[in-house]
């Protein structure tokens, strides 16, 4: 084991951290002082510390965690997938690749991934359907897919189906309601991108058979430096990189030569959520350990790695240690930063925003808005004036970055099948290189849980590019007025909406043959 360690490198925080040992915020923070963060951010703050200890009060779960998982195992299920969003599946995800054990991950609404899912081996199939809320769309709309999926292939639905909910949520009756498997009730006093000890990162991750008994311990052994109001505490300095180098309000995250695998992505979530709002924050850009951001000298940036060297001459935290002490420390930090910056790490108030939409989109069912024009595979629409003299798919995206400020960041969105679309992950460095500006890439529905905070309720400068696909296969949704494919539309239609409401330029490219509407993407950076 190792305890968390974090360097600095090209800048001085010294004066920062000493004020927060002077104002005992690492004591306060581990003490679940909800004063912290001002009268307005007490009344949630008071129900969303418990994530300090989790260590300690995680512990029981681990017999019943065990226990269920031998049972499941000496009835041959050992194929387990994880339906959840945002803080419902990113730690189990890191959890489990670092551990090389397999979970699969259901965290999308297209109907490619999900056939995908559903056309594994269902006779050694369990679900952990992991909803905080009880209430998010994609994971009822899974929880609806598979029991149907079970049934219809003669198996019990209810004895595959393990719940991780919040006592008292919609989810936690009608989970007793179907007589499921099991539910494990997490502990509600903690937010979802800060769950990765509760039961939300502990079952699916301990099912799939990683060592989460482990992973407390390497917390515990965090814990005491994390706590400490000392000039040594390793979050103080995260903290302070992030939120306390003047003007530099966006950080890039890689992982290079770290046996973490993916962290990056649920530090993008934890940072994102907790500080991008009332129109301030700190951008996560998670990206490759070659991306052109790692050698950027920009003013407006930092970089926070799980690396043993800087990059570049920018304002640069490295970190170090076992991945149960990372969740600690990048979970102190960011609540540091939250106090540096003066709002609430605990609220993500703009996500209800895309949700609405979204929602409102599939009651009405509008007719499609009518392609601007269309360019071999791909049709093109924009926020008014986008497109104003445009009619090629070239001219469209230098539309879109001719509208970049030099403090701006590019957000890629992309509405496709994270594997069987992986090409077009490439874009992300080619438009960075081209605009030597930070590039967000995310796959939706998944990153509204995560950057989609940031980009509606932080620093308004980021230009839009969304990216959906033609379904020629669809999944029904039982019970349910529309189906994977209506869904995913809306939710691409209502977040495009809900930016563009608020000043951004959105450009939306949809594939009408999605393989040849990639590679067309593509071949523009050539
Ligand atoms: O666990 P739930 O309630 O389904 O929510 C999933 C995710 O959605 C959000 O509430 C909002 O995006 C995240 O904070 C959370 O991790």
């Amino acid at each position: 084991m190792s305890t968390p360690k974090v360097t600095t490198q090209n800048g001085d925080w010294a004066e920062v951290v000493d004020k927060l040992v002077a104002e005992k915020i690492a004591s306060r923070i581990a003490a679940k002082d909800a004063t912290i963060w001002g009268p307005d951010a007490e009344s949630e703050a008071s129900i969303r510390l418990g994530w300090v200890d989790l260590h300690d009060t995680s512990r029981p779960l681990l017999a019943e965690i065990e226990a269920l998982q031998a049972d499941l195992r000496s009835e041959g299920l050992d194929r387990i997938v994880l339906s959840g969003m945002g803080g419902s599946s990113l730690a189990p995800e890191v959890i489990t690749r670092t551990a090389g054990v397999e979970l699969v991950v259901l965290d999308s609404t297209d109907p490619s991934v999900i056939k995908r899912a559903l056309d594994g081996d269902l006779s050694k199939t369990v679900i952990v359907v992991s909803s905080k809320s009880g209430g998010t769309v994609e994971t009822d709309s899974h929880r609806r897919t598979f029991a149907k999926a079970f049934t219809d292939a003669g198996i019990d639905a209810a004895s595959r189906i393990v719940v991780v909910t919040d006592p008292g949520s919609p989810f936690e009756k009608l989970s007793a309601d179907e007589g499921y498997r099991k539910t494990f009730l997490a502990d509600p006093n903690v937010g979802g991108r800060y769950s990765a000890l509760t039961a939300f990162g502990l079952v699916p991750s301990g099912l799939a058979g990683a060592d989460i008994a482990e992973l407390l311990d390497q917390a515990a052994e965090a814990a005491p430096a994390l706590q400490a109001d000392s000039t040594d505490n390793p979050a103080l300095w995260l903290g302070a990189v992030l939120a306390a180098s003047a003007g530099r309000d966006k950080a890039i995250i890689t992982a290079d030569g770290s046996d973490i695998v993916g962290f990056p992505d649920w530090a993008e979530q934890l940072i994102a959520e907790s500080t991008g709002k009332n129109g301030t924050g700190v951008l996560p850009v998670a990206v490759e350990v070659t991306a052109p951001e790692l050698r950027s000298e920009a003013a407006d940036l930092t970089n926070a790695l799980l690396a043993e060297k800087a990059t570049s001459g920018v304002p640069t935290a490295l970190t170090s240690g076992s991945l149960g002490g990372q969740f600690l420390l990048w979970e102190v930090a960011t609540a540091v930063a939250g106090y540096l910056l003066g709002i609430n790490p605990f609220d993500q108030p703009d996500v209800e925003s895309a949700k609405k939409a979204a929602r409102g989109l599939l009651d009405a069912q509008p007719e499609p808005e009518a392609a601007a024009f269309t360019d071999g595979a791909v049709e093109v629409r924009a926020t008014e004036g986008l497109l104003d003299g445009v009619d090629s798919l070239q001219g469209a995206v230098d539309a879109l970055l001719g509208k970049l400020d030099p403090k701006g960041y590019v957000a890629v969105m992309a509405y496709l099948d994270s594997e069987r679309d992986a090409d077009l992950i490439a874009i992300r460095p080619a438009l960075a290189a081209k605009t030597d500006r930070p590039v967000t890439f995310g796959w939706g529905p998944r990153f509204l849980h995560s950057t989609g905070q940031y980009h509606k309720g932080g620093h308004p400068e980021g230009v839009f590019l969304q990216i959906t696909g033609a379904h020629p296969t669809d999944v029904e949704i039982p019970d349910r007025p529309f189906t994977f494919g209506t869904l995913i539309s809306a939710q691409a239609a209502g977040d495009a909406g809900v930016i563009a409401e608020r000043g951004r330029p959105v450009l939306r490219l949809h594939l009408t043959d999605v393989a040849s509407g990639v590679q067309q993407l593509l071949s523009l950076f050539k």
